[in-house]
């Protein structure tokens, strides 16, 4: 009689740190897709492979040749498909690391009081064009990113490459400016551009009363390693987002905290 095989019981140190290193990965995912789109596609993907699985159980072969096949080119419409979660994953891990998170050592090593209080002083001019604008329901989209990507800003922005001040950022969006529509980037210690269409988030989740303003501030924050910050024209609230997800009613103080440790 056919004996059965439990060798795949044995469990190792190696098969420890298999599944734990399996569950982060899982985690990792899991917390950069939550709430948006992908979660479907990635159910609907999970129902497929265990139809795949019964199907071929069944030994239907003309079935599982088809879902075989489907898969195989599903691969690739997966990467096209999960093209800025997969970016935004590799970024992230950038970022984790040692080195990147113990920023006091780099202080330490290149001067990080002359850094804080640059990052100060370029943070004040816009914390108080928001106060700003807030008052005066200015409606605003202001993107931070790290380093300026051309080809996801040049195309429909206006290059202004200028220093950060709060005069700039008020004319910029006030109504009458042929500049106000669209979205200031802000990266590199300077006001790149201004008047930017950014993509959408297609997110049904979001608040009935978000409109296209807080769509494309959400939307670029899950494009790109940016951070976008969002004056509502309608109520004068400020709202953050980042990695797709949006911090509504934000105060300035929290502002100032985000954008010192984002930015
Ligand atoms: N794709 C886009 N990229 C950048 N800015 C955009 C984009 N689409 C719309 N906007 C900006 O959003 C403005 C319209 O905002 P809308 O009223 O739809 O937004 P909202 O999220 O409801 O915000 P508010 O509370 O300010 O009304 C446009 O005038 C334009 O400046």
């Amino acid at each position: 009689m056919k004996s059965f095989d439990f060798d795949f019981l044995k469990f190792s140190w190696a098969s420890a740190i298999d599944i734990i290193l399996v569950a982060i990965l899982i985690y990792y995912v899991y917390s950069l897709i939550r709430n948006t789109l992908a979660v479907n596609l990635l159910l609907g993907m999970f129902i497929i492979l265990i139809f795949y699985q019964v199907v071929k159980g069944l030994h239907m072969d003309l079935l599982s040749k088809i879902i075989d096949k489907f898969i195989s080119v599903g691969i690739m419409a997966l990467i096209i498909i999960f093209q800025p979660e997969i970016r935004r994953f590799l970024l992230h891990i950038g970022k984790s690391t040692f080195l990147q998170k113990n920023k006091a050592w780099w202080g330490y090593l290149f001067g990080s009081k002359d850094r804080e209080r640059d990052n100060l002083l370029r943070i004040k001019p816009i914390i108080d064009a928001c106060k700003s604008m807030k008052k005066s329901r200015t409606g605003a989209l202001i993107v931070f990113v790290k380093f300026y990507d051309d080809e996801l800003f040049t195309n429909s922005c206006e290059i202004i490459d200028s220093k950060i001040s709060k005069r700039l950022l008020e004319s910029i969006f006030q109504k009458h400016s042929p500049l106000h529509d669209g979205a200031v980037v802000i990266a590199e210690n300077k006001i790149k551009s201004a008047s930017c269409i950014l993509p959408l988030t297609d997110n049904d989740k979001l608040p009935p009363q978000f409109g296209l303003r807080h769509r494309a501030g959400i939307g670029i924050s899950e494009t790109a390693d940016a951070v976008a910050v969002i004056v509502s024209e309608e109520t004068g609230e400020i709202a953050y987002a980042k990695q797709g997800r949006v911090r509504m009613n934000v105060s300035f103080g929290e502002l100032e905290k985000l954008l010192n440790k984002d930015f």
